[in-house]
């Protein structure tokens, strides 16, 4: 039986990002990733010195856990990270499936797994230069091969400057086909930390005006919905 390493579970609250923003989700953040992202939001997750802090948990005990926090009504479900693809959520996809619950998942590209043909919606978030991480693209692209059976797939691209802005266009032509979505970067990740809102509209501005006066068309710009409505706190 597959036990999970789970960092945490929260909701409901909104998508905060990309293709599902606004809708009504629950997240299953599991612990551990093969990335480093100099900026990531969510290191509780990635370093191994939380590692402890992880709960094992059987794709029983999560789907219970789904279940109480949504009362039993069906909702959309995230799993994010960490990457969530170094596990193996195809269990839980299916209790949750079996009852009327959508599954998403959010994963930089670098692990396909057969599970994601069993989802609503696949995200794959390639990582920009900023990030200090570098993407195999025969592996991206063996993660979207894997993931046609899935509702949708879309590409969203975290972007912090003008070199992530050209590597974005670039990352995009190579699979001109996935809907393509942008966020600027939030440079603050400390939960402890007030974010600055005006900063992060001047980010998004100055993404959105880059993106218009070169006149690319293709994504669609969008800021992090949760940040600005609670900052960097954790479980929402
Ligand atoms: C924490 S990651 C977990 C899932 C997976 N490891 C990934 O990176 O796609 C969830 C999403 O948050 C984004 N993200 C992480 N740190 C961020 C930051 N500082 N500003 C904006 N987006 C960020 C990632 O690019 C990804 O789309
Ligand atoms: N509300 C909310 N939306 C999100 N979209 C992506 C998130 C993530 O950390 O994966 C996230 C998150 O942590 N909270
Ligand atoms: S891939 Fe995702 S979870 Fe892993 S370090 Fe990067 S942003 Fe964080
Ligand atoms: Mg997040």
């Amino acid at each position: 039986m597959t036990t999970l390493r789970i960092a945490e579970i929260f909701g409901p609250t909104i998508q905060g990002e990309g293709a599902l923003i606004g809708e009504p989700t629950l997240f299953v953040r599991a612990g551990g990733c093969d990335y480093r992202c100099s900026w990531c939001d969510s290191m509780h997750a990635v370093d191994s010195v939380y590692r402890h802090d992880w709960a094992p948990m059987t794709p029983e005990a999560v789907w219970a856990e789904l279940r109480r926090l949504s009362e039993g009504r069906p909702v959309t479900v995230s799993l994010s990270g960490g990457n969530p693809a170094i596990q193996d959520f195809g269990p839980l996809i299916a209790l949750g499936r079996a009852a009327g619950y959508r599954f998403a998942c959010e994963t930089q590209g670098s692990v396909a797994r057969s599970w994601f043909s069993d989802l609503d919606t696949l995200v794959l978030s390639p990582k920009p230069p900023s990030s200090g991480e570098r993407v195999d693209w025969d592996t991206f692209t063996e993660c979207v091969e894997a993931g046609r059976g899935a509702r949708s797939t879309v590409m969203k691209i975290v972007v912090f400057d003008g070199t992530d802005y050209v590597w974005a266009k670039e990352a995009h032509a190579l699979h001109p086909d996935l809907p393509l979505y942008l966020q600027p970067g939030n440079p603050e990740v400390d939960p402890e930390t007030p974010v600055d809102l005006q900063a992060l509209a001047d980010r998004l501005g100055w993404l959105t005006e880059t993106a218009l006066a070169d006149r690319w068309f293709e994504p669609r710009i969008l800021p992090q919905l949760h940040v600005q409505i609670w900052g960097n706190r954790r479980g929402v």
